[in-house]
């Protein structure tokens, strides 16, 4: 079968073939472009693609729209991007049309955050390879709650959301895999859970370990701080929110 989709190369469209089936689909909920404001990559400018869906219910979590995943709300992926909208609308899509949306708009970064809900939710190896295919960088953010299905050049942020849903198996091969570790810091009882989940990796040598304070709380900022200073880690605070931007 052939599907032909357009591709720019230094501003020329070029209408090239392709012979791969798509058969995957993703739920969309919003894309659009801004500075990346957590981890590892903070102020790196990038590309946000926000999956629709998500079952770990953390209490405090800050896009708790793209939770249900409702029928009634499924839309056209155009109407979706270019802004953050926090509504609970999504389209289904596959990774050419996604590609080709991120093209219409002309962005102009070349790291794709996948982020949602929960990403891994879906099989990302399709989406992850078509957009190396098209020299974007990718990252995901995931809680470890689901398989990650990704190509491998793709830099893995793990926010481990402990005792929620995944079974143990999941949550660590989720925590090997991982480039960053970017725990949610509440109180102290978060830094000790962090703790075990450190003390059974194989390795933490190669792994980027961020603190990232829930919510903006002073104190939970300050005990970040703290740790980060006497544990050699990085903080990470959010900074899109303190910018006031998507
Ligand atoms: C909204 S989640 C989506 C990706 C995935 N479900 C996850 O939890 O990693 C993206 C990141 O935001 C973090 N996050 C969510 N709500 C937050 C909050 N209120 N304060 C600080 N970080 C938060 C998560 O821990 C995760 O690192
Ligand atoms: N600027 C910006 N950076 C982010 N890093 C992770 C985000 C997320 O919601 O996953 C996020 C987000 O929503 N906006
Ligand atoms: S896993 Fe991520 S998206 Fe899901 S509830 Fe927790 S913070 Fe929110
Ligand atoms: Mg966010």
């Amino acid at each position: 079968m052939f599907t032909y989709l357009l591709r720019y190369t230094d501003k020329i469209l070029l209408p090239i073939e392709h012979n791969k089936a798509m058969n995957q689909n993703y739920k969309v909920n919003e894309l659009f472009q801004t500075i990346q404001g957590e981890g590892f990559n903070t102020g790196v400018p990038a590309i946000f693609l926000r999956l629709q869906g998500c079952d770990v219910g953390c209490a405090w979590c800050d896009t708790k729209h793209t939770w249900e995943i409702n029928p009634d709300k499924q839309t056209e992926l155009i109407l979706l991007t270019g802004s953050s909208n926090e509504s609970t609308r999504w389209a289904n899509v596959n990774a050419r049309e996604i590609v080709a949306e991120i093209k219409r708009l002309g962005y102009s970064a070349n790291l794709v955050v996948i982020t949602g809900g929960e990403p891994c939710l879906a099989d990302l190896r399709e989406l992850t390879t078509v957009l190396h295919e098209f020299d974007f960088k990718t990252q995901i953010e995931t809680s470890g709650t689901y398989p990650v299905l990704v190509a491998p050049p793709t830099w893995v942020t793990l926010s481990p959301k402990v005792n929620m849903r995944a079974g143990k198996v999941v949550l660590q091969s989720a925590l090997e895999r991982a480039d960053e570790i970017k725990h949610p810091v509440g109180t102290e009882k978060d830094i000790e859970q962090l703790d075990a989940l450190l003390e059974n990796l194989k390795s933490i040598e190669d792994k980027v370990i961020c603190l990232q304070p829930i919510s903006q709380k002073v104190k939970a900022t300050l005990l970040c701080s703290q740790v980060c200073i006497e544990r050699n880690w990085r903080l990470s605070v959010q900074m899109h929110k303190y910018l006031g931007i998507d």
